[in-house]
């Protein structure tokens, strides 16, 4: 495979507690991979990684060949890899649509913009002044979605977009996900859903305590290969 994104075991530490041990880690230009793996398994502290949010030697994280592991969060998205952090994170004292403006300073030619992006989330549009922070779960899950698009990434980092919200609003975030990556863009999502990440992505890897416990296609792995590499053997056969 020929990688766009790569990383070889990757470390990373809050302090003196090792939270991953060894990640290696790829991702093809164009493809879609789901992490997935229960609470404190590591899944955020490796796109933190990823998107310099969490310090780790610049050796152990190649984007198109370069090493950029513990670059600036922000030269890191000039380089075209973009989050949308857990929880959303949205600028509680902006509108929608400057919120969304936020995400365009990194200045990156693409083909997102604030028309593209209300073409894409109708609702958006209609609530373009209002606060942020006004909006259902799902619409600002929309919002920290398109802020991310804004930056026309070629990586898109989504961690948890799922996160406390019904399932009709989560199929209808995922139902962008092929326009999103209709447009070329390489997507690795966060995804505690395990029947949402199967459906979505191409390939999945599953993360147990800090270690990748299993990686594979989507369409091939098994429920009892998945629910073992995420809860661990002895769960498993418990
Ligand atoms: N800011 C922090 N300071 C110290 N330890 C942290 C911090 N953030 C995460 N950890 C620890 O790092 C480990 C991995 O956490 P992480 O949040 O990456 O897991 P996760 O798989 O994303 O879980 P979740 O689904 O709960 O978000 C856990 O042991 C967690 O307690």
């Amino acid at each position: 495979m020929n990688a766009l994104l790569e990383t070889h075991g990757l470390q990373a530490f809050y302090r003196d507690a090792q939270a991953l041990f060894g990640i290696d880690f790829t991702l093809a230009a164009g493809e879609l991979v789901a992490i997935i793996g229960a609470n404190g398994a590591g899944k955020s502290t490796f796109l933190k990684s990823l998107a310099g949010l969490v310090r780790v030697p610049r050796e152990t994280i190649r984007f198109k060949g370069e090493p950029i592991g513990g670059l600036p969060p922000g030269g890191i998205v000039r380089r075209g890899l973009a989050m949308v952090p857990e929880g959303r994170r949205l600028f509680p004292s902006l509108s929608v649509e400057e919120n969304l403006r936020m995400g365009a300073t990194a200045a990156r030619k693409g083909p997102w913009n604030l028309q593209r992006l209300y073409a894409l989330f109708p609702i958006l549009a209609e609530k373009r002044h209002a606060p942020g922070t006004s909006l259902s779960g799902g619409q600002q899950q929309m919002v920290a979605l398109g802020r991310a698009l804004m930056s026309n990434p070629e990586v898109l980092l989504c961690d948890e977009l799922s996160l406390g919200l019904a399932p009709i609003v989560i199929r209808e975030i995922y139902a962008a996900m092929p326009t999103i990556t209709g447009e070329g863009m390489t997507v690795v999502i966060v995804e505690q859903d395990v029947t949402m990440a199967r459906q979505v992505s191409q390939r999945i890897y599953c993360f147990q305590e800090g270690r990748v416990s299993l990686e594979g296609k989507s369409g091939e792995l098994t429920r009892e290969q998945i629910s073992q590499a995420y809860f661990g053997i002895e769960a498993a056969h418990a």
